[in-house]
Parts: C-alpha cells; sequence; structure tokens
C-alpha cells in the first residue's frame, strides 16, 4: 500500500550573518528555480511554500567580543522560530532553506515550540558546537547547537535579541553524522555531554546504512520523537557539493548522503528539515553550482519518499488503447 500523504511546508531564509560570505542569502531561491515544488509534487506530496522571510537591516550591529552579527542572528532566528511553528502547526513537514546554518536555532525553537521534546540529527562536516565563549571566528553558524543544549545553558551568555531563546534539546536526543573538521573546544564539549557522533571514519568503518540503523536505534531508545534533521550541505563531499562556505575534504558521497535521508524519511518520524549553507558565489562554475543545489534538492527529495528504483503516484493507470 502507499504511505499516507505527505506535505510540506517550504520557509526560505535568506540570511547569511552567521558567517561571513555574502551569496549564502541566496540559497532559497537557486533551490527553489532548480524545481523543489515539482519534485515534491511528483512524489504525491501536498506542497505549501510560505515563501521568504524579510530580515531587516540591523542599523547597529557592533562585535560583541568575537561574537559578529549577534543582534541580527538573533532577530532573524526569532522569526524564524515563529515561521517554524506556524508551519508545523499547520501540519506539514518543515522545509528550512538556508541561509547559513546560524539559521538552526530559530528551525529547531520554533520546532520545538509546536511539537515538544524530538530528536535531531545534525549532518555536516562540523559539529556547530562552539559556544560564544569558545568560537575561535565569532561566526554564530559554528554555534548553533550551543545554543539549543539543555546541557550547556550555563555556558551561553545573554546575548542582544536572543532574550526569546530558551534551550530546548537535549545532548542524548542528538546524532552527528559526516564530522570531519571538529575545533578542539567542540571535541571536548562533544566528549563530555556524551553525545553520539558519526565521524567520517565510523561511516567509512560502519558504512552509511549501520550507521543509519544505530542512528534510529540510538534515538528511539529514548521514546520515539519527531526528528529535526539538520543537513549542512557541506556535510556532502565538495567533489558533489562545492558551492557552500566551508567545505571539506572526504566527505559523504551522493549516495551516502541520499541514503541518509532515504532512510529517515522510512522512519515516518520526520517532522522538520533544514538544508543549509548552499552559496552560489561559492562555486567556480555554473556547473558547480548546479550540482550542489541539484544534490540540495535531491536530499530533500529523500526526504519525502523519493527512492532511486523509482515512484508512482498511488493514482497511477497504464494507458489503454
Ligand atoms: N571550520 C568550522 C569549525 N568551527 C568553525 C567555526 O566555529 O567558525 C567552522 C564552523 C562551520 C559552520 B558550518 O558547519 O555551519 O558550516
Ligand atoms: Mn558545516
Ligand atoms: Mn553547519
Ligand atoms: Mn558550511
Amino acid at each position: 500500500q502507499h504511505p499516507p500523504a505527505r506535505s510540506a511546508g517550504i520557509v526560505g531564509a535568506p540570511f547569511s550573518k552567521g558567517q561571513s560570505r555574502g551569496g549564502v542569502e541566496d540559497g532559497p531561491e537557486r533551490i527553489r528555480a532548480a524545481g523543489l515544488q515539482r519534485g515534491l509534487q511528483e512524489l504525491g506530496c501536498a506542497v505549501k511554500d510560505y515563501g521568504n522571510l524579510t530580515f531587516e537591516d540591523m542599523s547597529r550591529d557592533e562585535p560583541l567580543g568575537l561574537l559578529k552579527s549577534v543582534r541580527a542572528v538573533g532577530a532573524a532566528n526569532q522569526k524564524l522560530s515563529q515561521a517554524v511553528r506556524a508551519v508545523k502547526e499547520d501540519g506539514h513537514t518543515a522545509v528550512v532553506l538556508g541561509g547559513d546554518h546560524s539559521l538552526a536555532i530559530g528551525s529547531i525553537h520554533g520546532h520545538s515550540a509546536a511539537v515538544g521534546e524530538l530528536s535531531v540529527v545534525w549532518v555536516d562536516a562540523h559539529a556547530d558546537i562552539n559556544t560564544p565563549l569558545t568560537t575561535c571566528t565569532g561566526n554564530i553558524h559554528g554555534q548553533p547547537v550551543s545554543y539549543l543544549l539543555h546541557e550547556l545553558r550555563s555556558k551561553v551568555p545573554v546575548l542582544p535579541n536572543f532574550s526569546w531563546l530558551k534551550p530546548c534539546v537535549s545532548a542524548a536526543d542528538v546524532v552527528f553524522i559526516g564530522l570531519r573538521d571538529v575545533d578542539p573546544a567542540e571535541h571536548y564539549i562533544l566528549k563530555m555531554l556524551g553525545v553520539k557522533t558519526f565521524s567520517m571514519s565510523e561511516v567509512d568503518q560502519l558504512g552509511v546504512a549501520r550507521v543509519m540503523e544505530e542512528t534510529c536505534d540510538y534515538l528511539s531508545a529514548r521514546g520515539k520523537k519527531p526528528i529535526h534533521l539538520s543537513y549542512d550541505i557541506d556535510a556532502i563531499d565538495p567533489s558533489v557539493a562545492p558551492a557552500t562556505g566551508t567545505p571539506v575534504v572526504g566527505g559523504l558521497t551522493y549516495r551516502e548522503g541520499v541514503y541518509i535521508t532515504e532512510h529517515l524519511c522510512q522512519t515516518g518520524l520526520l517532522s522538520a528539515v533544514d538544508l543549509v549553507e548552499v552559496n552560489p558565489l561559492r562555486g567556480q562554475t555554473e556547473e558547480d553550482v548546479r550540482s550542489t543545489v541539484s544534490t540540495a534538492i535531491d536530499l530533500l527529495l529523500g526526504c519525502f519518499g523519493r527512492v532511486r528504483e523509482g515512484n508512482h503516484l498511488p493514482d497511477y493507470r497504464l494507458p489503454k488503447p
């Protein structure tokens, strides 16, 4: 029989101030222009596009110590949180198109406001778990996880435009996949909190099928909760997805990247997905950008039931002479 009808609520978040490379704000439009909505509809998925959020320019947003664009990041994520909560309350699986990975702060916060406790699968070359005091760059796209975890509450100072944010995720409900560029402070935090991680070494050692089995067993052992998939396109090897801000060699193959989404889709627990860090300006050729955007779309379609064996709509009938 066919799976229950799925519906996607798309929110574009053209935001770049969690890092310092222009262009990532064009991610949402490039992904839409390459046919995300049609691809979802061809899977029998209902689609509601909520459009792009608008982020007003911050008049003064001086750095706070190392931290850059704190007020802009705080305001943007407050807006995104409200948007994602509304999408969930409308009954859709949320699809957040970035924009940089600081957007996961608002996306996960809003998702949790709607559904309560959730599991987070963070697919990324990076752990993005620096705190405002351990960051070496000041870029908040390297910090979102620390703002969200209950266990790090005492390590994150109150920041301007962040008074709306409360931690909403437990460290034991997070799994990282694809890690290969983790700062020492981040590694210390991951070990201190006992966070489940599958670095690229484990992907090589176990294979992606076993990684996904263990991920789902680990998360469901604490009770089946809605899953928030936060997918940084730089988890995928730069040979496939080069148009991104912080590429790192030795990434997931296209097949491994898609397998992750196919597997999470079949759990039936996928409740929101972020697809972030697509930056068209970081491609050296148009083909670089096309390949990156096309991969992003295929990852999203995998979340909504696309499988490589093929799909057909429930009402399909063979034509008769
Ligand atoms: N080189 C990494 C590791 N730590 C750095 C930082 O904290 O600025 C970079 C963050 C990448 C964020 B991204 O994963 O969202 O791309
Ligand atoms: Mn990354
Ligand atoms: Mn990231
Ligand atoms: Mn990145």
